[in-house]
């Protein structure tokens, strides 16, 4: 059991390494939302709700995040008493519709808590971990081809990925499409080439150009439609041999059951914000197990503790297509005392009780907006 006492948010902005560039918007800056919760128990949980591009991507900004916890969670909260976390997303959800980056923040800060007091780490909690390394892939996202394969070439011969993603959508199938092979080429057949269109085509075009990718040698096709062409996803995941990774278009179990139900095949990418929280995400991993569709660890490149957060629930699951949680290597900065250890296309499973993460102050205070 733990009581909730108080709760404090901070909007900590850290500088990008270098632009990364999506089709709708260009990231210079990533805004992280921090929550610190405290327990009556003496124990203090700490979640992270991280957006891509302020209101570009998904439909809660980072201030927003800050606002429905301040405003209407943190009250609704406060002095209550939870057993787990099924018991406070009831809570939760009986009272806020939506937000569940918000939520995301609060369900990991209460595991984080909840680890802390039995002793365990959150992926115990979440049934137990099945590996401690996951597979990490990197973004190649400087909007720049030479700059790319340059990126790509220099990380290979580090030994830190294996695997990269490639964000387009941004310009003209053309240049797209000669951008994806022309790294593919440079990079050669050993590595795998992900990309992620970010729903920039419309049905017609994502025909052309997942037919050039699928030539091409490209191994995976994320989000080529926009989120509510759910049929449009179907119909291409059906039609191509390459697979389609869906991003936008599911982010609760629910989502995943209807693709499925509709005939979808490929995989999901599990995102804790997009779901909730670690635990409600791994209920549409649990919807897609039952479906036969794969999963993919997906990232809204948080910091390491949403990130860590994130890999507590992957690690309970078999990930088909690994996962991209390198947003901590993304930022210039960090606000916790000890990196994660990204090697060999691997990132390491903290083994703490909770979330397994220190948090540094002086650095959470330099960053934090005011
Ligand atoms: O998948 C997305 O859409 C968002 C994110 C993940 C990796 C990356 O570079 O951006
Ligand atoms: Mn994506």
């Amino acid at each position: 059991m733990l009581t909730i006492e108080s709760l404090t948010c901070w909007l900590v902005d850290i500088p990008t390494i270098r632009p990364h560039k999506l089709s709708m918007a260009t990231m210079g800056c990533q805004t992280l939302t921090l929550v610190r919760m405290q327990c009556a128990q003496g124990v203090v949980g700490w979640g992270e709700a991280t957006t891509i591009g302020g209101l570009s991507y998904g439909a809660e900004s980072p201030e927003a995040i800050r606002s429905a916890i301040e405003t209407y969670l943190a009250p609704l909260l406060r002095g209550q008493t939870f057993s787990g976390v099924a018991a406070l997303a009831d809570k939760m959800n009986a009272s806020v519709k939506g937000n569940t980056f918000a939520k995301s923040a609060l369900e990991t800060a209460f595991l984080d808590a909840q680890g802390k007091l039995l002793g365990l780490p959150v992926s115990a909690l979440l049934g137990g971990a099945i590996t401690d390394r996951l597979p990490v892939l990197w973004t190649l996202a400087s909007g720049d081809t030479d700059k790319d394969i340059e990126e790509g070439k220099r990380l290979l011969a580090e030994g830190r990925h294996d695997t990269f993603k490639l964000k387009i959508g941004a310009r003209s199938l053309k240049t797209d499409i000669q951008h994806a092979l022309a790294i593919k080429a440079a990079l050669g057949d050993g590595v795998s080439i992900l990309v992620d269109v970010n729903q920039a085509w419309d049905f017609t075009t994502a025909v052309k150009g997942m037919s050039a990718l699928q030539a091409g040698g490209i191994d995976l096709v994320e989000q080529p439609t926009p989120l509510w062409d759910r049929q449009g996803l179907i119909t291409l995941s059906q039609r191509f041999e390459v697979p389609i990774l869906a991003d936008e278009a599911v982010a609760t179990s629910h989502d995943g059951f209807a693709l499925a139900h509709g005939g979808f095949s490929g995989a999901y990418a599990l995102k804790i914000a997009k779901a909730g929280g670690p635990a409600q995400a791994l209920k549409l991993a649990h919807v897609a197990q039952a479906a036969g569709v794969a999963l993919y660890g997906g990232t809204m490149l948080e910091g390491t503790l949403g990130t860590v957060a994130s890999l507590h629930a992957w690690s309970t699951v078999r990930m088909q297509w690994g996962t991209e949680m390198f947003g901590p290597l993304l930022l210039k900065d960090d606000i916790v005392v000890t990196p994660l250890d990204f090697s060999q296309g691997q990132v390491s499973l903290p083994q703490g009780p909770g979330l397994g993460v220190e948090i540094d102050f002086d650095k959470l205070r330099y960053y934090a907006r005011h």
